[in-house]
């Protein structure tokens, strides 16, 4: 059967063009007749019909938790107004409510309809923009969310509240200019002052004050104290599109041919103006940065925005910094950590086309960048792209969306592409751009393994387990820091044991409100539940049996105090969700390990993000195989990504790199793959075991979690679900299969019960029915269980 690609298929409802008004000159907005009607009623008031010439209709997204969009009169004073992508204030129930005007509307049916007319338009220029319009459209529909509740989330703060656009203005940003090329030594004392000048250095000699103290907490006193040494200038900016702020830095000479060859053909792409979808398959360190800013760079030439989604703000401040050093202050960088102004100020200038480039989370998919030529999306693998909360998108697919409906260039990048996208260049629906080699015809790592089977010492018992470090991962790392280079070690297990186990009767801690075992985290000196947070003191006997504790299960501190331990001159930090609390101490850790201020990095997969940092020669994966056990379809997959690119960090300078990675289970398919340094051969072989099994890309997939209170009627809601949909079932040729109801992986969180229901169906329209029957169910499920829907649900758990 042919599979479709998420864009392929129609948004659900119609998408026949509105009858012309005639009023607002705009006929872009599709409307769906008939499907909500009811809710469109809740807007009006049946009364006689009275008006000679036809009312002009507007369709509202109400920025409610209701579905559908709503029909409203709009009163003559307004018609000359009203513009697509305005927020405006209607009536709704008893009060009043946000909403956006979407386009002209066809009457409802129902002749004795007399509609409620817009009471406000909010502002003059609409906040967003006609494209936006659709993508928010096809969000709310595809992930089966409210569209005011979507587009609501999609605006900063200010415009996501009914007031006026003149009472939302934000302050005039204020931006420090270095003058002056490198920090002077008469700072050699103020750590504080010369680490604020040399962020402003590193990101091209100029960045928003809000940017600075984001990256160095109390950066804004530091910055005004350089600009009394006249170090600095402070500016107050107004962006202006075209002007080149700062220092043009780290612009390569010269491009390898494969990335000039990539380049070209995203030039030309560009050149066309049309949608083209590019997977930017690259092995790591092969300069994907520099394609896309080389592309972005084109795109500005012709007078075009680009919009680059990056994982993680706080995880890749090189990629960040690359951008704000190549266009200055023509970037806008949205991070979760931005202040309400701040983003109010970025959404602004982009809406204005004063900032033609955005950098951003996954919630940058819905920047308003203008006359978008060109959306990046780094790393499009990395699970967080997905949102696993209220409006459950998966950036990466509405970046393709976006770009569709834009007519823009799309390029995902990747060193591990996701098994989805490889799929998608299989059918021919994206081109392949291809990196094989790295910059400078660097080497690619080697990659040994050591057999902890092996390594376990022989006269101990079964139980005992492999050394931590064992003897040549610690030769390999005594060598490597004599030689001056610096070594990552990767274990993706946070705390310092993950398990305590009673000797005696053999239960394990497990935390008292989730089902999931607590982790001892020596540092706080607690055992904390990963889950829900609980932590309480370290018991010290067992607490059914008062037997003796075992410690079992390592964890980064764990690792972290082995280093200590046996190599006690080298310089360690540890990179965790413990470690680094913020974005500022994140960045900071990050900046001390790239000015070679340390030599060891132990960390989670926070560390196998895009670093470049030259002066690693060394990976160790402590062990290859925690993630490998994981019920979730793709955990061969994640296993697989994350090696590969933890050994990716390796040997990235001149000097060659090496990667040592220990295992339990050398045979296991991913670690094998990763061994061998074949990628293509996992990816087949994955892609096959996804066919025979139809999980994704050869199947579409929903799941239905519920979350209850109480076990017993938490069950019987799940079987109720359960019940409906195996009801209303296709016939068996159509494809689609239910998986459960069953009790989730972790069956319980937060004293929750849990459980799923999966669907899986040929095409994401073969499932829709399905949901939607079980959507008109959950009137009726008492409020105590709580239901989600998850459309292309990112992990299992
Ligand atoms: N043409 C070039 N000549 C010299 N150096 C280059 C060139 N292109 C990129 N580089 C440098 O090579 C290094 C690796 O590039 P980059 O970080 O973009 O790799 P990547 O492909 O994104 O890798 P990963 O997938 O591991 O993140 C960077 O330090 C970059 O500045
Ligand atoms: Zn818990």
């Amino acid at each position: 059967m042919e599979q479709r690609a998420l864009w392929d298929e129609p948004a659900q409802g119609s998408s026949e063009e509105a009858p012309s008004s005639g009023s607002t000159g705009e006929r872009t907005s599709r409307v769906r007749p008939g499907r909500e009607l009811s809710l469109q009623q809740q807007a009006a008031t049946v009364a006689p019909a009275v008006s000679a010439s036809p009312p002009v209709l507007a369709s509202i997204a109400v920025a409610r938790p209701v579905r559908g969009e709503f029909t409203y009169s709009v009163p003559e004073s307004l018609v000359s107004q009203l513009a697509p992508g305005q927020r405006v204030l209607v009536p709704f129930g008893r009060g009043t409510a946000l909403g956006f005007y979407l386009g002209p509307a066809a009457r409802p049916p129902g002749e004795n309809v007399r509609l409620k007319p817009i009471q406000r338009v909010l502002e003059d220029s609409p906040s967003l923009p006609k494209d936006l319009i659709a993508l928010l459209r096809f969000a709310a529909e595809h992930y089966r969310y409210p569209l005011g509740e979507v587009i609501r989330g999609s605006l900063p703060p200010g415009l996501s509240k009914p007031v006026d656009e003149k009472e939302a203005k934000p302050d005039v940003q204020q931006f420090a200019v270095a003058l002056v090329n490198e920090v002077p030594p008469s700072l050699a004392r103020a750590h504080a002052q010369s680490a604020a000048l040399a962020y402003l250095l590193a990101v091209g000699g100029s960045a928003p004050l809000e940017e600075v103290s984001h990256a160095i907490p109390g950066a804004r006193a530091h910055l005004k104290s350089l600009a009394s040494k006249g170090l600095v200038r402070i500016e107050e900016k107004k962006l202006e599109a075209g002007v080149k702020e700062g220092l043009i830095q780290g612009r390569p000479d010269r491009l390898t041919p494969e990335q000039d060859a990539a380049g070209v053909t995203l030039r030309e792409a560009l050149d066309t103006g049309a949608f083209q979808p590019f997977l930017l398959h690259g092995v790591t360190g092969s300069g994907k940065t520099e394609v896309y800013l080389r592309a972005a760079e084109h795109a500005l030439s012709l007078g075009k925005g680009s919009l680059i989604l990056v994982p993680e703000i706080a995880l890749t401040p090189q990629l960040v910094g690359r951008f704000r050093s190549r266009f200055g202050s023509e970037v806008a960088v949205l991070h979760s950590a931005l202040k309400d102004r701040e983003r109010l100020f970025h959404w602004q200038a982009l809406r204005k086309g004063e900032v033609k480039i955005a950098v951003g989370v996954r919630s940058a998919v819905f920047a308003p960048v203008e006359n978008l030529g060109l959306i990046v999306v780094d790393e499009e693998h990395d699970p967080s792209f997905k949102q696993d909360d209220s409006l459950r998108y998966q950036a990466r697919d509405l970046a393709v969306v976006r770009g569709k409906q834009a007519g823009a260039v799309v390029v995902l990048g990747s060193a591990t592409p996701a098994l989805e996208t490889l799929e998608n260049v299989k059918k021919g629906r994206y081109r392949l751009l291809e990196l094989k080699r790295r910059v400078d015809d660097r080497p690619m790592p080697t990659i040994e393994m050591v057999d902890l089977r092996q390594e376990r010492p022989r006269d101990g018992m079964m139980t005992d387990e492999a050394p931590i470090l064992s003897p040549p991962l610690l030769a390999a790392m005594e060598e490597t820091l004599g030689r001056g280079q610096q070594v990552i070690l990767f274990l993706n297990r946070r705390g310092h044991s993950t398990v305590l186990l009673c000797e005696v009767c053999g239960v394990s801690l497990k935390c008292t409100s989730c089902d999931v075992c607590m982790t001892h985290h020596r540092s706080q000196n607690r055992v904390v539940c990963h889950y829900c947070g609980l932590a309480m003191p370290v018991p010290d006997r067992c607490l059914e049996c008062t037997g003796p504790m075992l410690k079992l299960g390592i964890g980064t501190e764990r690792v972290e105090a082995e280093v200590l331990e046996r190599i006690p001159t080298a310089r360690v930090a540890r990179l965790d969700r413990d470690s680094a609390t913020s974005a500022e101490k994140l960045t900071e850790m990050l900046a001390a390990f790239a000015r070679r201020e340390l030599d060891v990095l132990v960390g989670t997969q926070m560390v196998a993000k895009g670093h470049d940092f030259p002066g690693v020669t060394l990976v160790c994966v402590v062990m290859a195989d925690t993630s490998l056990a994981i019920p979730d379809f793709r955990a061969a997959e994640r296993t697989f990504h994350l090696l590969t690119q933890v050994a990716g960090r390796a040997g990235r300078g001149k000097d060659p790199g090496r990667v040592l990675v220990q295992t339990y289970n050398p045979d296991a398919e991913p670690v094998k793959r990763v061994l061998a340094h074949d990628f293509d051969g996992f990816a087949q072989q994955e892609l096959e075991w996804r066919k025979a099994l139809a999980y994704p890309p050869f199947a579409r997939m929903a799941s239905i979690r519920l979350e209850g209170e109480h076990p017993e009627q938490t069950a019987s809601v799940a079987r109720h679900l359960g019940n409906i949909i195996s009801r209303n079932m296709p016939p068996a040729s159509v494809g689609v299969r239910l998986l459960g109801p069953a009790v989730a992986p972790i069956a319980k969180i937060r004293g929750k019960t849990r459980w799923q229901l999966l669907l899986k169906g040929p095409t994401h329209v073969a499932l829709a029915p399905l949901l939607a029957r079980v959507e008109a169910a959950l009137v009726d499920v008492p409020s105590a269980v709580k239901v989600v829907i998850d459309v292309d649900p990112g992990a299992m758990l």
